[in-house]
């Protein structure tokens, strides 16, 4: 059994991870963590998830777990790269499902990878998200620069950050197969006079509400037809179970940074 621990075991992803390692039969919860402000430490991170007592209490000291674990599930708001170095520290694999990483975030990670982590950093652990990356990528290469290209995402009303990483991965996807730049050729939302829409941008729309769990739509238009690329996630179950994939996979895997590309197989 891969000894397991979660980060941010109280969130609404942590604790279906809590659950779903619970029932897993390879891997078993060896830990569950916290904010150290929460009210929630010292509770049982079974009980908290919903399920039957799991006989592991929550607690924010990740130090002394790491100790004996083999692998970090995180997927709290904050504090990403100093769980990590903990846990690398210790010879504990990493997966890593936050998103609005910064630059700075992302180059700490690869360098960890690079003295002997094994980490997996996506912004999106669903296999049907990792095929539509897949297909937008196709779809830009295909259809060429003629065709406008907007993304849509729409997430419950408790999201911190926007736009979604998923929908910062797609418009890297469209970016890359058209030698775009992320950082100059996205433009987010549209108000006001704003004049004709350019042919050379990727319009990017956040919306937010009730308890959506997590839709995309990459639409490609031009003169006469559209081609619309949707995902819709209708349970958080769909990321957890990427997630615990991705612990099996880098419990034999060489130190270095995946994506769930890596994991699923779909270089
Ligand atoms: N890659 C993927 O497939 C997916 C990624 N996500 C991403 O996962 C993240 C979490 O989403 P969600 O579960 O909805 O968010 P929540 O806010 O429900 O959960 C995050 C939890 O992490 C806790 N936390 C914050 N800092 C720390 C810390 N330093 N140590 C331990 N725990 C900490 C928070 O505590 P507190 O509330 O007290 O701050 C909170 O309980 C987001 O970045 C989201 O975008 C979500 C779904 C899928
Ligand atoms: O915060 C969420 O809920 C989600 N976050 C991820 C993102 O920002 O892309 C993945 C998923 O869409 C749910």
């Amino acid at each position: 059994m891969i000894r397991t621990i979660v980060i941010g075991a109280a969130g609404r992803m942590g604790r279906r991870l809590v659950a779903n390692i619970m029932a897993s039969e390879t891997l078993t919860l060896a830990g569950a963590t916290e904010f150290v402000e929460s009210p929630l430490l010292g509770e049982d991170a079974g009980l908290v998830a919903g399920c039957g007592p799991a006989g592991v209490k929550i607690t924010a000291n990740l130090e002394e777990l790491v100790k004996n674990a083999d692998a970090v599930i995180n997927f709290a708001t904050a504090g990403v790269v100093e769980s990590t170095k903990l846990a690398v520290a210790n010879g504990c694999a990493v997966v890593i499902g936050t998103t609005a990483l910064s630059q700075a975030e992302k180059g700490q990670l690869a360098e960890l990878a690079d003295n002997g982590g094994r980490i997996v950093s996506s912004y999106n652990m669903s296999v049907g998200v990792n095929l539509l990356f897949k297909l937008v990528g196709e779809a830009a290469r295909t259809l060429g620069l003629d065709y406008d290209c907007e993304i849509i995402e729409m997430h419950h009303n408790q999201k911190k950050d926007a736009p979604s990483g998923t929908a910062v991965r797609l418009a890297e996807v469209v970016c890359e197969a058209r030698g775009w730049n992320y950082g100059t050729d996205v433009r987010h939302g549209r108000e006001g006079l704003v004049g004709a829409r350019t042919r050379h941008e990727i319009g990017m729309h956040s919306l937010r509400g009730g308890d959506v769990v997590g839709d995309h739509t990459v639409i490609f238009a031009i003169d006469g037809e559209r081609v619309e690329l949707t995902h819709k996630a209708s349970s958080r179950d769909t990321f957890v179970k990427g997630a615990l994939r991705a612990v099996e996979f880098l419990h034999n895997a060489q130190p270095g940074l995946y994506d769930m590309q890596d994991v699923l197989g779909l270089k």
